[in-house]
């Protein structure tokens, strides 16, 4: 399919979704799951092509891991393997091999890993020689440049001889996954002590204990609901599958859209969406939160409220350089992303009505573009090129989107 036309809904949004599960969750407890040697009962694995990937790599005897474009299964796996005493050659998208790795493989060089790259000096493709344990238990490993290398590492530390002492430096960004690593091994069993005054993790040696695990809906997900509904005239919408105490750092989208007109009612399935009045600013902190970013810029974008974004540095290492991407996609709206403090902060604001018919959105091979600018459909008319990409992370989407509004599909025509 070429692409999706989103058509503005005709009544009142009335819907229940059962929406999908985490990709992030999930990718953690299928690695926990591997090293119980496969004895642990997960329930409701994600259907995202990430975890999938990831499932299939985890049982495949291959030389040859592809990830394809997933960022965790590239960083959990590498870390997996090595510590498995494996060997493999990583590999992935030509995107993948542009997205840095070096610093995991520094780390896991050090622990005795036997780690060399392919390719380019710090990226994949890599080839993994297995590990030989040479006494060190303590690496130390930036924290700005993305959190998937220390959750790499603390996933694999209970089955290195001493554990491992990670002393981060500098800034932390997506802080909350390294805890959701944390709080998943603790459920598996795993003991640890974190500093965060001085910014280490310790992790003692040890077996993780099979368990029952259910993976909760995915909050990132959810964002793209909440626009819909800030975005829609008239909307009410429940997610199943969701919690209040939730490990997922983008739930912070609930106090987000608060700000952007969407209450968040939780109940024991899930969250209860509805309309109130939003604020006329907002100024965000997207450190934690990374993924949310490209939901809350365009959807300040259509309602005019202006949004200055910090704390999204890591998102030019992404699927796609996304501050790009959104400074491309949202001047088809009329709108701009500029960028006011040298990689540091943005502001989003409107600047005239959009100037196409139908704007059409490219999609980088990224599925947050798609799914980020989807909602712009409660108001007019959107065109989504590529919608397949949502597949990384949230493969029923046009189908949830398709029980609130009406979609054409535009099919490529043959070229005879
Ligand atoms: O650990 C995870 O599951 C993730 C961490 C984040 O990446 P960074 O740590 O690179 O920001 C996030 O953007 C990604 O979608 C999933
Ligand atoms: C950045 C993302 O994923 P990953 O880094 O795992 O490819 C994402 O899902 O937005």
């Amino acid at each position: 399919m070429k692409s999706i036309v989103v058509n503005p809904p005709q009544s009142p949004i009335r819907a229940v979704i059962k929406l999908a599960a985490s990709k992030s969750e999930c990718n953690r407890a299928l690695i926990i799951d591997a090293l119980t040697g496969f004895k642990s009962d997960l329930s409701n694995i994600s259907e995202a092509r990430d975890s999938q990937t990831m499932l299939r790599l985890l049982h495949e005897d291959s030389p040859t891991a592809d990830v394809l474009d997933a960022g965790t299964t590239m960083r959990f796996l590498t870390a997996y393997f090595t510590a498995t005493n494996q060997s493999k050659i990583m590999t992935g998208t030509p995107r993948m091999c542009e997205r840095p790795i070096g610093i995991l493989v520094d780390a896991l060089r050090k622990l005795g890993g036997k780690v060399t790259y392919l390719n380019q000096e710090g990226y994949p493709p890599l080839q993994i020689d297995g590990f030989e344990y040479n006494g060190t238990n303590t690496v130390s490993v930036k924290g700005n440049v993305s959190s998937q290398y220390i959750s790499a590492l603390l996933l694999i530390a209970p089955s290195l001889p001493q554990g491992i002492r990670i002393e981060l430096e500098g800034e932390v960004g997506s802080k909350p996954y390294i805890e959701m690593t944390l709080k998943q091994m603790a459920f598996f069993g795993i003991q640890y002590e974190t500093d965060w005054q001085k910014n280490t993790i310790q992790v003692q040696p040890g077996a993780y204990t099979p368990q029952a695990y259910a993976i909760e809906s995915d909050w990132s997900g959810a964002s793209y609901w909440y626009s819909m509904v800030a975005l829609a005239q008239d909307a009410e919408v429940e997610l199943l599958g969701l919690k209040q105490d939730s490990l997922q750092g983008d739930s912070a989208i609930a106090e987000i859209m608060a700000s952007l007109g969407v209450k968040t009612e939780y109940t024991p399935t899930g969250v209860k969406l509805s309309k109130i009045e939003a604020k006329d600013a907002l100024r965000y902190d997207f450190t934690d939160c990374p993924d949310l970013a490209q939901t809350v810029a365009v959807c300040c974008a259509l309602k005019n409220i202006p949004l200055t974004l910090t704390g999204v540095e890591s998102l030019k290492i992404k699927e796609t350089d996304r501050i790009f991407a959104l400074q491309q996609e949202l001047a088809k709206l009329g709108a701009q992303l500029v960028e006011t403090i040298s990689c540091q902060e943005y502001v989003v604001s409107k600047v005239s009505e959009k100037t196409d018919q139908i704007p059409s959105i490219d999609t980088y091979d990224d599925h947050r573009m798609a799914m980020a600018f989807a909602p712009v459909g409660m108001r007019y008319p959107i065109n989504i090129e590529e919608p397949g990409v949502v597949v990384k992370s949230y493969p029923g989407f046009w189908s949830d989107l398709e029980q609130i509004t009406e979609l054409d599909e535009v099919v490529e025509m043959d070229p005879q």
